[in-house]
């Protein structure tokens, strides 16, 4: 069991303020994923949990107990690093018994080897365990380490990238198995990572952190459809969201948009409009993912709008292609097969109920269509 808190936590390294006044909760038995780019901090917050790390101000709690000035063996918290620093001159299996020999948590023998098959055989090393650590591969090493994070049975995991050196079907695998470990530990686990996959598919909540500081927290859901400000949106989904200005216009007394240099309106949800209007601004930034934008080769109907194919990249079993629209690049995905060449014209249709509107000064969330069901899971 283990709740733990950080309480307006400013942590600074020389003149780099890794941490900047940072409050955040995470509740008992909780998956917490940091989520952000490289260098926002997240490795900060982590180490400031286990203690390797002393925040310059402000106050770390675990189970409410204020925990600055306690060490980092007597927090019982299991922190697994991307870098994995086994000890090399002993073997697998030494190396997942060590955390059960340590004098705090001695464990007799028996008890150590059943532990260690345990977690080996989860991990898929078991058959490595006279190796030492340099007759492994990385993805070995790292699920060694893995293991030795798990045979404690802390009361808080703190992983930083634990999977980033498996390859995709395992990092598929263990991330299923890492979901499924946590809710039979009954331990609260925080766990960095900087892929938007990861962290919409592992976390019960996502704490996103950019320059040190926290721009969301909220349920995968929440910060894929209703993100707090453009910089979320960008962060999250393959191809990046779009994102540009367009103009509200008030046509007959309904509000409407003029976009992308397009001589007629485009129609808004009335769910947005009221909010829209309150937010009483011409301009605003219309944010569409690429998902919600269609294609064709012809003018299908009016809400087709004429571009030029500007680049068709494949990325896996899709493409993402980019199509210019009076000097604006829009991003959407097609298929693999699509026949469509360079600066060719090319017509999208985008979907304007799941457009998303940003304030176009400060860059926040304003509206977007259904969010209170989308949210809730119920779309
Ligand atoms: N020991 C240190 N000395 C000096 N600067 C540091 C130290 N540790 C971290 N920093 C700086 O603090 C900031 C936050 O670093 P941190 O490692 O927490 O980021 P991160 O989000 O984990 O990044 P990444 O995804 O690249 O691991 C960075 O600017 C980093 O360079």
């Amino acid at each position: 069991m283990a709740h733990i808190e950080l309480d307006n936590i400013t942590k600074k390294f020389n003149k780099v303020t890794a941490l900047n006044n940072i409050s955040l909760e995470v509740k008992d038995k909780e998956f917490f994923v940091l989520f952000g780019p490289a260098g926002a901090g997240k490795t900060t917050i982590l180490k400031t949990i286990a203690g390797i790390e002393f925040p310059n101000e402000g106050l770390v709690k675990i189970d409410k107990e204020i925990v600055n000035l306690i060490e980092p063996a007597k927090r019982n918290v299991s922190m697994v690093f991307e870098n994995y620093a086994l000890y090399p001159h002993i073997s697998v299996y030494d190396n997942i018994a060590s955390p059960m020999r340590s004098p705090l948590y001695k464990k007799d023998e028996e008890f150590i080897k059943k532990e260690v098959y345990r977690v080996a055989s989860m991990m898929k090393i078991d058959h490595l365990m006279d190796r030492l650590p340099s007759q492994l591969s990385n993805g070995q090493r790292q699920r060694v380490a893995l293991g030795r994070c798990l045979v404690r049975e802390p009361n808080v995991f703190l992983m930083d990238e634990p999977l980033a050196h498996l390859d995709a079907k395992l990092r598929h695998f263990m991330r299923a198995e890492l979901k499924e470990m946590q809710s039979s530990f009954n331990t609260t686990t925080i766990y960095v990572t900087h892929d938007y996959l990861e962290a919409l598919s592992l976390g019960d909540r996502i704490g996103i952190i950019n320059n040190g500081a926290i721009e969301q927290v909220g349920t995968a859901d929440e910060v894929y459809y209703t993100p707090a400000n453009e910089f979320v949106a960008r962060l999250i989904g393959e191809p990046e969201i779009n994102i540009f200005n367009v103009d509200l216009v008030n046509d007959n007394g309904k509000l409407k948009v003029n976009m992308l240099g397009q001589d007629r309106l485009f129609q808004l949800e009335d769910e947005v409009i009221g909010t829209l209007a309150k937010h009483d601004k011409e301009i605003v930034d219309l944010g569409i993912r690429g998902t919600n934008i269609s294609y064709s080769l012809g003018k299908e109907d009016d809400d087709y709008i004429k571009g030029i194919v500007y680049s068709l990249e494949p990325i896996g079993n899709k493409s993402v292609l980019i199509v210019n629209v009076n000097d604006e690049l829009i991003r959407l995905i097609a298929p693999n097969n699509l026949q469509a060449k360079l600066d060719s014209e090319i017509y999208i249709k985008i979907d304007m109920k799941n457009a998303l509107f940003f304030d176009s000064e400060d860059k926040t969330f304003i509206i977007r269509n259904n969010q209170e069901r989308l949210i809730k899971g119920m779309a």
